[in-house]
């Protein structure tokens, strides 16, 4: 029997799934929110990318009051801010904002810090005083409401590291660098059999029923960890039930909830065995959750048992998955941040690491965590709510401990 300790369980899934790197694939800008960003990214511009106008207004050349020279007709729907007229000193002309700078520009005039006169047939503009009352000229300085290409970043400057996964955020700084796709991992894939002839889909559940706590969200956990769910299906408690999936689908990790335990009506354990499947753990000294069990197929496929105990299998969900992945995807084991609690958990009558369902409040005095109560291993009402897990020694702590938390970030 391969009974590990939590930190174990997970070191052990980690280099597991660094023996099996995901392959690379490139996809379309908006398909990579989600996705783990295969390569380092470099910018192929300077950002931004040419002179521009930060501001309505009018570009300056030189010192005014400025003749002012009319900008070019324009047709409807024609991108304008790609329009200019070079200058001289003592010249303006309109431009928007964004628009691109003209050659000799050297500053910008807001349109509401300007004054529009005629000198005989010259359209001419001036800066209101009042507004640069710090200026030397009373005028813009050189530079004014202009941005200039290359400010934020040079060309080829790094702007993503390869490993980091893609939040909606990254895709719209990417798009203004001009990327149409990316290099991102391939998506291990995740096979899904939910067991228990007790549970129900829908409705209320009568005695010695159970609404099914899985399958409505299950998929969105997995998913949202970077993996693709390719299948779910519900088995009937059966070992040749069992077997058959286990033989018929295609996944890189076949992920089972229920019949983890050692009772006799628990087939999982035996089919595995038949399967001449190898252990890398078959229990975890922690509570909730003692029962999930990891397993590799001939194949390579990997079996992942969560306990049934809805805690308990929420608790190995985001313990484990995460671990494998982040193996695939070559980046570290993430680190644990810790935080204090802020009142006493007390204590369990077993010698396992206690995984508490915690709520977070970060405050300029740290990060304190406070226990959430209803967290017994068949209750989701407390983990519900929770922003953690609190990882606690069997006998409890007191408030003000400082402990190591596992982050629910889903
Ligand atoms: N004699 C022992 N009994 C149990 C032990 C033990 O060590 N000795 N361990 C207990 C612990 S801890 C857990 S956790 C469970 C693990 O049980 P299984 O993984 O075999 O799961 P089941 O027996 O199928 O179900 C347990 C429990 O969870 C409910 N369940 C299952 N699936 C769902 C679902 N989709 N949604 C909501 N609830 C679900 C199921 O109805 C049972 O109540 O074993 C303990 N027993
Ligand atoms: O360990 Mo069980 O998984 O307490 O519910």
């Amino acid at each position: 029997m391969q009974h590990v300790s939590w930190f174990d369980a997970r070191t052990l899934l980690h280099a597991e799934g660094s023996l099996h790197a995901a392959a690379t694939e490139r996809v379309a800008l908006p398909s990579a929110i989600g996705r783990v960003l295969a390569e380092p990214l470099k910018s192929p511009l300077p950002v931004p990318h040419y002179d521009s106008s930060a501001m309505d207004g009018y570009a300056l050349a030189g010192r005014g009051p400025w003749q002012l020279l009319a900008s070019q007709e324009s047709q409807p729907g024609e991108n304008v801010h790609r329009k200019t007229v070079p200058l001289e000193a003592g010249q303006a002309t309109p431009i928007l904002t964004g628009g691109l700078l003209p050659p000799g520009a050297d500053a910008v005039l807001r349109l509401e810090h300007a004054r529009l006169s005629n000198d005989g047939d010259l359209a001419m503009i001036e800066a209101l005083p009042h507004f640069f009352e710090r200026s030397p000229h009373l005028q813009p300085a050189v530079g004014d409401d202009i941005r200039r290409a290359g400010e934020e970043l040079a060309a080829g400057a790094t702007v993503l590291a390869a490993g980091i996964r893609l939040g909606a955020r990254h895709i719209g700084s990417l798009a203004t660098l001009g990327f149409d796709s990316l290099p991102v991992y391939t998506q291990p894939t995740v096979a899904l059999a939910y067991t228990g002839n007790e549970i129900i889909t829908g409705g209320l559940p009568g005695p010695g029923e159970v609404r099914d706590a899985f399958s409505p969200q299950f998929p969105f956990i997995i998913e949202s960890f970077g993996a693709r769910v390719t299948s779910t299906v519900r088995l009937q408690d059966s070992a040749p039930n069992f077997h058959h999936w286990l033989d018929h689908t295609a996944a890189d990790i076949l992920m089972l909830t229920g019949g983890s335990s050692t009772s006799d009506v628990d087939w999982v354990r035996r089919v595995l065995t038949e399967l001449g499947a190898t252990y890398i753990f078959e229990s975890v000294a922690i509570r909730p959750g003692h029962p999930a069990l990891a397993a590799l197929l001939p194949d390579g496929r990997l079996v992942l048992g969560l306990p049934g105990n809805p805690l308990a299998a929420h608790v190995a969900l985001y313990s484990y998955l995460p671990a494998v992945l982040a193996g695939i995807f070559g980046q570290p084991l993430a680190q644990l941040p810790t935080g204090t609690l802020t009142a006493a958990v007390p204590g369990y009558s077993t010698k396992d690491l206690r995984l508490i369902p915690v709520t977070i409040e970060v405050t300029p005095g740290g990060v304190h965590l406070t226990p959430q109560d209803k967290t017994r291993s068949h209750m989701l009402t407390g983990f519900a709510s929770a922003d953690a897990l609190a990882l606690l020694p069997p006998e409890g702590a007191e408030a003000e401990k400082n402990c190591q938390f596992l982050g629910l970030p889903v």
